[in-house]
Parts: structure tokens; sequence; C-alpha cells
């Protein structure tokens, strides 16, 4: 990394080979000037005539998880906070990923919508994000298209809003995952994934503030330097992580253990995500010996395919429905590490139906060979609980 720039940027190239499929070509990153700090995402596609089309997007992140103001966060119809970071982000992905694929009819199944910025009192942290998109547009030389007035960025919000489903080709995108993480200055993700025929078949997860070194041990002191990662994968080729400074990309792998008391377990670091309890219960059962690594995000999904821990827990409690795009990313970068994702009951992760993930009480996730004992720890202590009310 030059050492007069000490921001960066990622960049990730895809493109479509066959009729219909978008295959990632590689991924790189390059340092920025200060001022620029931000996630670069290209993606790209073979039109008719094997022209590649390439195109990016950029976000200050790190820049506003420090300078976030009391009036830049919200609440929520559910209660769970929202930032103009959140907001920004899905415009800027939004408007160019929309812009960039003409040929593409534009889907989008994305966390956030316009419909409290449209509001009268949402007014002046509308004019913020509007600010900030502008300013992460300009940065990446967008300057023929701008600025963008405050509907523009309201409509990008909005692009191609869709609630996914079996049929077609879908961008799933989780803007900022993680927004209690990130307000905490923790950990957080910008998760990407792309279905198609309802199957998740590419998968982008940066993870900004994620240690490059094993998150699993508890007694790190990590420099600033030394976080920044960047999962991604494509079905059928596995996944890859780099560092945000650019380095060269390795291909990772879920941990090999078979043997729970080596296997140390992730879940979120807010309890009111997913019960404490139940997979403390679960642990136990199993004969899991570390205490659990609480982090925030699909960081727990990228840790994991590089085999930091082997087991990932996520009770929500009782009248939660998982969203896709809280998943979609997360599960293809652990699934072609060589990972298994289910619900309780052992099913299969569904990005087919829509919105929701129909699940059967929660979500699993760990290697093929500590599965089934996984399963049956997890459906006894299910029981168990339930006996115990
Ligand atoms: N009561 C609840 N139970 C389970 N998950 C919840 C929840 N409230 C919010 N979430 C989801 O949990 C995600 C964060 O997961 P984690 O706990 O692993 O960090 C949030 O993503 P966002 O931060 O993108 O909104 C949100 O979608
Ligand atoms: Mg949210
Ligand atoms: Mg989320
Ligand atoms: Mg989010």
């Amino acid at each position: 990394m030059n050492s007069n720039s000490n921001r960066l940027i990622f960049r990730v190239r895809c493109s479509s080979l066959g009729k219909r499929g978008i295959t990632l070509l590689g991924v790189s990153s390059r340092a920025l000037p200060k001022e620029l700090f931000g996630v670069e995402v290209v993606v790209g596609w073979w039109k008719g005539d094997g022209q590649r089309w390439i195109f990016w997007f950029r976000f200050g992140l790190e820049k506003v998880q420090k300078a976030l103001l009391q009036s830049d966060v919200q609440s929520k119809y559910d209660k769970t906070p929202v930032t103009v970071a959140d907001y920004g982000s899905q415009a800027v992905v939004s408007y160019i990923l929309e812009k960039e694929l003409p040929s593409m009819s534009f889907s989008l199944v994305a966390e956030e919508d316009s419909e409290d910025l449209r509001k009268e009192e949402a007014q002046g942290t509308l004019k913020r994000i509007t600010q900030l998109v502008n300013e992460t547009l300009a940065s990446d030389g967008m300057a023929d298209v701008l600025p963008l007035s405050v509907e523009d960025v309201l409509v990008a919000i909005d692009n191609g809003k869709s609630d996914g489903g079996p049929h077609g080709q879908h961008w799933v995108l989780d803007p900022i995952d993680g927004t209690k993480g990130f307000l905490r200055g923790d950990q957080y993700a910008i998760a990407l994934a792309l279905l198609d025929e309802g199957k998740v078949v590419l998968g982008v997860l940066a993870c900004p503030n994620l240690p490059l070194s094993s998150v699993a041990s508890h007694n790190q002191l990590i420099s600033k330097d030394d976080v920044g990662c960047l999962f991604y994968a494509q079905v059928g080729t596995g996944t890859y992580m780099q560092s945000l400074d650019g380095s060269k990309a390795t291909k990772v792998h879920v941990s090999a253990t078979e043997n729970p008391e080596e296997a140390s377990f992730f879940e979120s670091f807010e309890a009111a995500h997913s019960m404490h309890d139940l997979s403390g219960l679960i642990a136990k059962k199993l004969g899991v010996k570390a205490p659990p690594v609480r982090i925030d995000s699909q960081a727990k999904y990228g840790a994991l395919s590089r085999g930091d821990g082997a087991i990932y827990l996520r009770f929500p409690h009782k009248g939660y429905r998982e969203k896709i795009w809280d998943h979609a990313a997360g599960y293809i970068v652990v699934a072609e590490a060589g990972g298994v994702a289910t619900d309780a009951a052992g099913n299969p992760l569904d990005f087919s139906r829509g919105r929701y993930l129909d699940l059967d009480t929660g979500i699993i996730v760990t290697n093929q060979k500590l599965m089934p004992a996984l399963l049956k720890a997890v459906q006894e202590s299910l029981k168990e609980k339930a006996s115990s009310l």
C-alpha cells in the first residue's frame, strides 16, 4: 500500500459467459487518496458481440462511520436502526447497477426503501444522504450525471424494487448489514448477491473492520492496518478472500475439524437477534469448549469460510422472519468454501421464496463432518427448551 494513501477500495469483476449467468472474473483492490476511502465493486458482463462491460461503485463508509451525527440515525417501523450510510450505500449501488446493466432487466431485492425519507420530518436526513451520494459518485468520475437531486436519490433507493422469487435474475443487497455494529464502531458488512432461478450464484461480502487474522482467539490486539477483508464466491469456483489493501486473493476453506471440542462457534453480538441461551445449550451438548465468538453482521459467514471457527448458530426470537439479504452473500461464501447451511430441521436454505427465508426455527452453519452431530444437538436442545417452558 502506498504510504501517502491510507485508504483503499476493492474491485470485483464479473462477467456473464453463458447466456444468463454472471461470472466473477476476479477481484482487485487499489489504494486511493486519503479522502476517498471506500469500497468499489466492479461488475461486468459479456454482451452478445463479446464486448465486456464493467461497472463499479464505491462507498465512503469508513469516513461516515467515524463522523455519524445523532440525526444521521433513524428508527424504522420495526424499531431497528437505519443510518444515512445504509440509505446512501443502497442509492449508490442501485443507481450504478441499473445504469450500467441496461441489457439486464434490473431487479433488486434490497433492505431499504424510500418511504420514511419522503416524510416531511426526514428532509434534513434526505439532504445529508443526497450530499453523501453526490460526493461518492463525484469521486468516481461520474460528474456528467451530477448532481443528483433529492428526488433522484429517492428514485435510486427504490430502483428495480423487487421481491425476488424463483424465476429470473435478481440482485440481493444489504447495503449495510450489522447496522448496530456499524454504530458501535464494530463489525459490519456490505453484502451483494445474485440470484438466478432462485439459487444464489454469486456473492460478495466486504467486511471493512474484520481482522485479516483469525477472530476466534480473543486476546489479540489488532492494528488498524490489519483489518478489512473482502470475500467473494461464485457457484462452482470456490471462495476467495483478500485484504482490502489489494493483496493477492487466496482461496479459503471452512475448518476441517471433526472434533467439536476444537470448534469455536459464532453468534450475533445482539442477544435480541439470536437466543444466546439456546446456542449455549447446543454448544454444551455438542462438547464445544470455547466460549462463543459474538460479532455483528455476515462477517460471521466470512470468518467461518476461512476456518476461524467451525459453527455459526442463529436462533431468532419467536415470530421473527429472516430476510434473504441477511444471508444470501454469506451463504454462498460459506457454501463455496465447503460449508453447509441449513435450518434447524436440516433443510437447505431456500432463497427462491421472495424476500423472506422460509425457515424451521433457526439457521445453523458448519462443515460437512460436524453437521450431523450439530443437527442432533440442535434438535435435542430445542426439545429440552420446549419442555422446560
Ligand atoms: N429481532 C431480530 N431477530 C433476528 N434478526 C434481527 C432482528 N432484528 C433485526 N435483525 C436482523 O439482524 C441483522 C444483523 O444480524 P447480526 O445480529 O448477525 O449482526 C440485521 O441486519 P441489518 O443490520 O442489515 O438491519 C437485521 O436484519
Ligand atoms: Mg436493518
Ligand atoms: Mg442485514
Ligand atoms: Mg442492513
